[in-house]
């Protein structure tokens, strides 16, 4: 069965069945009408009042006024003028009602005797009243007024009845008006019979608002023309060669679900654009996202096609989108078509790096292993020692250059949609992890070091492992954790690095426990890894923060790091070349398009003061006010 969209433009405006008892659904313009022409419907009646509107807007499609002609099209329609008969004797049935002034006269006429009853010294007319409303038969005809005020004696219409013959059907006539909102509904043709139904009623559209039509709802007329056998297209052109009002014809699905429908919410981990998707139902009705897009997902009743809203949510109307199971197959398809990529980012540990044997080295600039300040406060500031941080420099060129299709959004098996929920940290628990990313050189340790001189008691990175021996004046467990190369390697095969490596023959990397250890005392562990790393930390233990640390404008770029400093394998404190910015920037796109839907927040690192500033506020955030994390996060504690 094919599945074509309505996308017409209309709105709702009332209902009629056909089976003798009536339901009026008023439409905007009839409560406009009965609350400025109520008065004057009392003297003259609306109908003649709209005949004499319909002759004076008829004057202004002489007049060729903008919107005349729709206006006059939905005045001249019958539904309109036999709605407003209805009106009409309505209006006559409750000028005839006799309404009661007090609906409780019981009530006052004891508050009167109690009020007589405390006067002091009452007069001869007090005396009177108080025995006439005390009087047995007074109170009794008083009762039974309030019994006859209280009752409703507006017109009973009699129920439709629960088993209708077969050839009485309940048939509901949906009148639209025809605006330049789509109306956010599909059709489709059952191949056997050739009968139209309403396959999707998209949340938030107008066919939803006007909740009158209902997927699965047989389509048997539009605008007088019978439907049955038409190809969806023909129908389609029905409602665009349509002027002002719409008349649909339907025959209600019973099976209809009355259920609402509970949000989920889902982070998109991978991107989709509904017009390069052949398979979507109503390419008009898709809704396009990108990876790290936080969706409210309104309608998964369709095990093939959800219905979404993109959060923040400027739109009322929601767009279809595939199911997990849907795009998950979409992807092991275009899995099976990649080319053959033989991944060479797997190296064993003990091969020497090109760039490790330290004759690159510049003579005058060796590098030394000394960060620029250690200690501040008497707190050591472990992590930012230049090996430590050259190794991850190399690492991170080796493996840009050998494996750059070694991300997870290129997996046939990574997860389209993750389910998220709102998270408030409470006070007594752990302060989430803090993740820094970016592209080697745009400032991720500066801003890391900056943020933990500000307030030692509170930010601290973890104390990195290394098997480079230890130099006099050197404390393991302070600069680094200094272990053998046994120990190192024990630790690799049992998983407890979040990232190593090797440089100069030594190994360096962070550990898991290194982590802990700082979570544990209370601090706010601050780490800067790998775009790749982010993916060992996402546990609900951590419950990691990620902050995207991204280079600003290519102008900006150049201004601000003018008299800035780099060190590199060659060279320790030199200046940026061009090369190094055009690779930065190049590297900033880069981890960005890959690892996007990982992180938390972007943070621009354009002028270091406001950066900096802006990172306090953003951790601050991170940790006190509620952010979306994964579900499973919120169940395991692992
Ligand atoms: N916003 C900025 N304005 C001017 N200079 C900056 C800014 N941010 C960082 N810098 C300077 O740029 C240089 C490189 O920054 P940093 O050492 O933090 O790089 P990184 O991102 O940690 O890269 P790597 O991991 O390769 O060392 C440093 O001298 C730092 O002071």
């Amino acid at each position: 069965m094919t599945e074509i969209c309505v996308s017409y433009c209309a709105s709702e405006a009332s209902t009629l069945t056909e089976s003798g008892s009536f339901i009026v659904k008023a439409s905007f313009l009839l409560i406009v009408w009965t609350t400025t022409m109520r008065q004057a419907a009392m003297e003259d009646g609306v109908s003649a009042m709209l005949s004499s509107v319909v002759g004076d807007v008829g004057q202004a499609v002489h007049r060729n006024v903008h919107g005349a002609q729709l206006l006059h099209e939905l005045l001249s329609a019958p539904w309109l003028h036999a709605l407003l008969k209805i009106y009409e004797c309505l209006m006559q049935f409750q000028r005839l009602t006799p309404s009661p002034i007090l609906p409780y006269a019981s009530g006052l006429s004891h508050e009167i005797i109690s009020t007589v009853q405390k006067i002091h010294r009452p007069s001869a007319e007090a005396r009177e009243l108080y025995s006439l409303l005390d009087s047995p038969h007074i109170q009794a005809l008083l009762s039974s007024h309030d019994i006859v005020a209280q009752l409703d004696y507006g017109p009973v219409l009699p129920p439709l009845p629960d088993e209708m013959p077969d050839d009485e059907e309940a048939m509901r006539i949906v009148c639209l008006v025809k605006n330049n909102q789509p109306l956010g509904a599909t059709i489709r043709r059952d191949e056997e019979t050739g009968e139209i139904f309403i396959a999707r009623v998209i949340h938030g559209g107008l066919a939803d608002r006007s909740g009158l039509l209902h997927p699965g709802d047989l389509l048997v007329e539009v605008n007088g023309n019978p439907v049955v056998g038409l190809e969806p297209e023909q129908v389609i052109q029905i409602l665009v060669k349509s002027r002002g009002t719409i008349l649909f014809k339907v025959i209600p699905n019973a099976a209809q679900s009355s259920s609402s429908l509970k949000p989920v919410y889902m982070r998109a981990m991978v991107d989709y654009c509904p017009l390069q998707d052949s398979s979507i139902p109503c390419p008009d009705a898709g809704m396009a996202f990108s990876r790290g897009d936080l969706l409210e997902v309104v309608d998964q009743s369709d095990g093939q096609w959800w219905q979404a809203k993109k959060l923040p949510c400027t739109v009322s109307c929601a767009g279809l989108i595939p199911s997990a199971s849907t795009l998950k197959s979409k992807q092991r398809e275009q899995w099976w078509c990649q080319p053959l990529q033989v991944h060479t980012c797997i190296r064993p540990l003990t091969l020497p790096d090109e760039e490790d044997d330290g004759t690159l080295a510049d003579d005058k600039h060796t590098v030394t292993d000394e960060a620029d300040s250690d200690v501040t406060d008497g707190i050591y500031l472990a992590g930012f020692r230049q090996s430590f941080r050259l190794w991850r420099r190399t690492s991170y060129r080796r493996r840009r250059q050998s494996c750059t299709s070694c991300s997870p959004n290129s997996s046939a098996l990574s997860t389209p949609y993750e389910e998220v929920c709102l998270y408030q940290r409470l006070p007594q628990e752990n302060h989430r992890l803090i993740v820094l990313v970016g592209a080697s050189g745009v400032g991720v340790n500066e801003l890391r070091k900056r943020l933990i001189k500000l307030n030692p008691s509170i930010f601290q990175g973890p104390v990195p492992h290394t098997t480079r021996p230890i130099r006099p004046g050197e404390q393991t467990g302070r600069e680094y954790h200094f272990v053998t190369k046994e120990l190192f390697e024990y630790m690799v095969c049992n998983h407890r690095f979040v990232e190593y490596g090797e440089y100069r023959g030594h190994l360096y990397g962070t550990s898991t426990d290194a982590v802990d250890e700082v979570v544990k005392r209370g601090r706010m562990c601050i780490v800067d890894v790998e775009p790749r790393s982010i993916l060992t930390l996402r546990t609900g233990k951590l419950k990691p923060y990620v902050i995207f640390i991204k280079a600003p404008s290519p102008e900006r770029l150049r201004q601000t790091r003018r008299d800035a400093r780099i060190i590199t394998s060659y060279s320790v404190n030199r200046a940026f070349t061009e090369e190094d910015l055009l690779e930065m920037e190049d590297l900033s796109r880069l981890i960005e398009a890959k690892y996007k839907q990982f992180f938390d927040i972007v943070l621009v690192n354009d002028d270091l003061q406001d950066a900096c500033i802006q990172l306090c506020s953003i951790i601050q955030e991170a940790q006190d006010e509620p952010q979306w994390i994964p579900v499973s996060w919120s169940r395991n504690q692992e």
